[in-house]
């Protein structure tokens, strides 16, 4: 799902991070932040027979030896040169063993690299005559500091670092089918985030990036979130009257039968109004999806008039004790002045408490466009974005909500009736952040 989206915001973000990569500063007085008794645990759970291999995790070896690979400075090894004392040899295999010495010469290669740190307090550590388990506790202390040490880093990024990466951005939301205010609105925000201000970053510098891309992004999705079932249990004992708008051919009177299945597994009583009365085959289209549901319909002939059929609709879902109408209307183009005139007369007859728009997330940009025409016919009160599941480039479900300010309701996922999913910011955020 949303495949060429993602790919464009990993390409930003992938930038953006050798930037920040780039201009990432170790702390000087770091924090120990590492959990030393984790070490030391390790270290000595572990202990090989002759006493003088300390096991540690992969894990905790990788990073020991990257640690300790990046403090060693050539001043540094100068240091050691000069101290007569053990040497501890850390191996990225997963070893840190103890070696006697046989000259005062360290040797570092890519695959080994030795404890040194600053001179006097490791040569006071690590005399010979002290205990094992001493030496190991000061082992596992060092490493956690030089963990500390690499773990503790920061940024600061100005709009000149900024700049590039969001050039970048722009182009990949654009070519994404968002609109242009919304691409604008995210951009925006991600500089906000970002710019001028001290990032503490860690080892992982991806994460800040990331963070702010995901957090401009569900602030423009999260307009006006509505929660459809608390709506409807609030009014438990009512007949709630729910009219489905939309252009031809988006899913529309398949949303209503997915929509109507999801009622009756929550317990919900439901009639459908056969408002389509302008194709041919949409009454019959909405009946067979009510025969196999159970469900009751109210249709007049094909070609009367809509907010009849609605209103009588109504009616019967009133005196039946429905719990709710679900009204399907005839796909009209947004365009059409006199069939837009007739939506707004069928609203204004049989009042629903939601208008739903219906349109495809495959439509991009037209989608946000009709959501807009729509919205300012009749008050929608939010979107069911359908066809999710086919190529969708994503721009129309970060759009849609920003632009009507309305909330996206539901996603149409598949042609079944479990095919639905609520709409939820934080998932969708997550999903285009997914590997
Ligand atoms: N892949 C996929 N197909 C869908 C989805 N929702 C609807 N469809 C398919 O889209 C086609 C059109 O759906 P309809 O429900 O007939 O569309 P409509 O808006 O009612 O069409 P009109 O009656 O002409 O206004 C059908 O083949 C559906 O099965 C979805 O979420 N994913």
């Amino acid at each position: 799902m949303f495949g060429k989206l993602k790919e464009k915001l990993a390409s930003f973000t992938k930038s953006l991070d050798k930037t920040v990569e780039e201009k990432a500063v170790e702390l000087e007085e770091p924090e120990v932040v590492v959990e030393e008794e984790v070490v030391i645990e390790a270290a000595e759970t572990t202990d090989a027979a002759d006493g003088s291999v300390l096991e540690l995790s992969e894990a905790e070896t990788a990073d020991a030896a990257e640690a300790i690979a990046e403090i060693l400075e050539e001043e540094t090894l100068e240091t050691v040169e000069k101290t007569n004392r053990d040497e501890i040899e850390v191996s990225v295999e997963g070893k840190i063993e103890e070696t006697p010495s046989s000259n005062n010469v360290l040797e570092m290669t890519s695959e080994t690299v030795s404890d040194s740190k600053t001179g006097a307090e490791n040569t006071e550590r690590f005399e010979p005559d002290e205990t094992e388990s001493e030496m190991k506790k000061e082992k596992a202390g060092f490493f956690g500091k030089a963990k500390a040490l690499i773990f503790d880093r920061e940024v600061i990024l100005d709009d000149n670092d900024l700049e590039g990466p969001l050039m970048e951005l722009e182009i990949a939301l654009l070519e994404s089918d968002l609109a242009l205010t919304v691409t604008d609105a995210i951009v925006a925000s991600v500089r906000e985030q970002l710019s001028g201000t001290r990032k503490r970053i860690g080892k992982n510098t991806g994460s800040i990036v990331e963070e702010a891309l995901k957090n401009a992004i569900l602030e423009v999705m999260s307009a006006n979130v509505f929660d459809f079932d608390e709506f409807l249990e609030q009014r438990r004992g009512q007949t709630v009257h729910i009219a489905f708008v939309g252009i031809n051919g988006t899913g529309k009177t398949t949303s209503i039968a997915k929509i109507a299945n999801r009622l009756q597994k929550n317990g919900y009583s439901v009639t459908i109004a056969a408002g389509d009365t302008f194709r041919a085959g949409a009454i019959d289209q909405i009946q067979i999806h009510a025969d196999r549901l159970g469900i009751k319909v109210i249709k007049h002939q094909e070609g009367s008039d809509p907010a009849a059929v609605i209103y009588d609709a109504l009616q019967y879902a009133k005196a039946h004790k429905s719990d709710v109408l679900l009204s399907d209307t005839a796909g009209r183009m947004h365009t059409n002045v006199n069939l837009m005139a007739q939506l707004e007369k069928i609203c204004r007859v049989s009042t629903p408490d939601l208008i739903i728009f219906v349109d495809e997330a495959t439509a991009g940009n037209d989608a946000v466009e009709r959501a807009s025409q729509f919205n300012g016919a009749v008050p929608i009160s939010g979107t069911i974005l359908t066809k999710l599941d086919a190529d969708s480039k994503g721009g129309a479900a970060i759009s849609i909500a920003y632009i009507t300010q309305k909330p996206i309701l539901f996603f149409g996922v598949g042609q079944e009736y479990d095919d639905l999913l609520k709409f939820d910011p934080e998932w969708f955020a997550e999903k285009i952040f997914e590997d």
